[in-house]
């Protein structure tokens, strides 16, 4: 068991399930200590001993619902103000898979609520205590749903769009800092995910689905070669430099001034 005193300390959302408690198993045994967040405050708790017993890992548990402002205000003081850590992982995230008009008003209003404004402010309270270290990172957790929309994925797809903008900006703001964000981009990953989604991870075909242990694994592997963007389920890299530089050569095309001739009255 190493001294926990001299640890840094990396704080991991949504960390009770799937993706975020595979994070906080990794990052322990990375030599981490641990903020971990989530509603179910009793799983936390639960995997905490487990962290202290395999891995000597400190855990503080904060039983918080990120779509409410108690619980954001509670996990936002935590990062403006422990200088231990060093890393944030937002992953916690939700999507309901069905049509938007079928969709809740208040499962709609939770995915925004966590995907997108539970995401920012999180960042944005981490943000000026790594810039004044000048270390520190930022995990942000989107989806291949980010770069795709389905006719059930529109809401989700929509957030996961704005994690990649948001984010994709962000690194352009600490470029020569010593920060940095890396943005994931897991596919179907098997998880508790699909419970709130309403849909089975039966649905999909197995040969796609992703275990959370790999995806992690991957996703950590692309977080020491220094990746900006990574996709745990793509083999072929290529493609992606493909697609930005097309997303690039077409950013580039819209600054004309000038309406389109195809516009243009004959
Ligand atoms: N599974 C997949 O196929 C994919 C998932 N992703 C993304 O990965 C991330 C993790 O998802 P995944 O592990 O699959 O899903 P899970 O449903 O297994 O885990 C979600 C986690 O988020 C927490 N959470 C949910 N709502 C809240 C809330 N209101 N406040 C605080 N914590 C909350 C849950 O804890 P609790 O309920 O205790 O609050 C849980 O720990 C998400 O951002 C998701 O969009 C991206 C691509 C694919
Ligand atoms: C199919 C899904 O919505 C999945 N959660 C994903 O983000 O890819």
């Amino acid at each position: 068991m190493s001294n926990s005193a001299s640890k840094p300390i990396a704080v991991v959302t949504g960390a009770s399930a799937g993706i975020g408690a595979v994070y906080a198993d990794r990052l322990a045994a990375r030599g981490y200590d641990l903020v971990l967040v989530a509603r179910r405050a009793e799983r936390l708790k639960t995997l905490s001993a487990k962290l202290l017993r395999a891995y000597g890992a400190k855990v503080e548990v904060i039983g918080a619902d990120l779509t409410k402002e108690e619980g954001l205000a509670r996990v936002e003081k935590v990062l403006a103000t422990n200088p231990a850590i060093t890393l944030l992982v937002n992953n916690a995230g939700n999507g309901t898979l069905g049509s938007t008009i079928n969709t809740s008003d208040e499962n709609a209003a939770s995915t925004i609520a966590l995907n997108i404004t539970a995401l920012t402010r999180l960042t944005r309270a981490a943000l000026p205590a790594f810039l004044s270290r000048n270390a520190g990172a930022i995990i942000n957790i989107a989806s291949v749903m980010a770069l795709h929309s389905l006719p059930i994925t529109s809401l989700y797809s929509g957030t996961k769009g704005y994690v990649v903008n948001f984010s994709r900006g962000l690194q352009e703001e600490l470029a020569g800092t010593g920060v940095r964000l890396q943005l994931v981009l897991p596919a179907a990953t098997a998880t508790e995910f699909y419970e709130f989604a309403g849909m089975p991870l039966s649905a999909f075909d197995p040969a796609v689905v992703m275990t959370a242990e790999d995806m992690v694994d991957a996703a950590l592997a692309g977080f020491d070669q220094g990746e900006a963007i990574t996709l745990p389920s793509v083999h072929d890299r290529a493609l992606w430099e493909t697609y930005d530089a097309a997303r690039a050569t077409l950013f580039a095309a819209t600054q004309t001034g000038e309406p389109a001739p195809r516009y243009q009255a004959a």
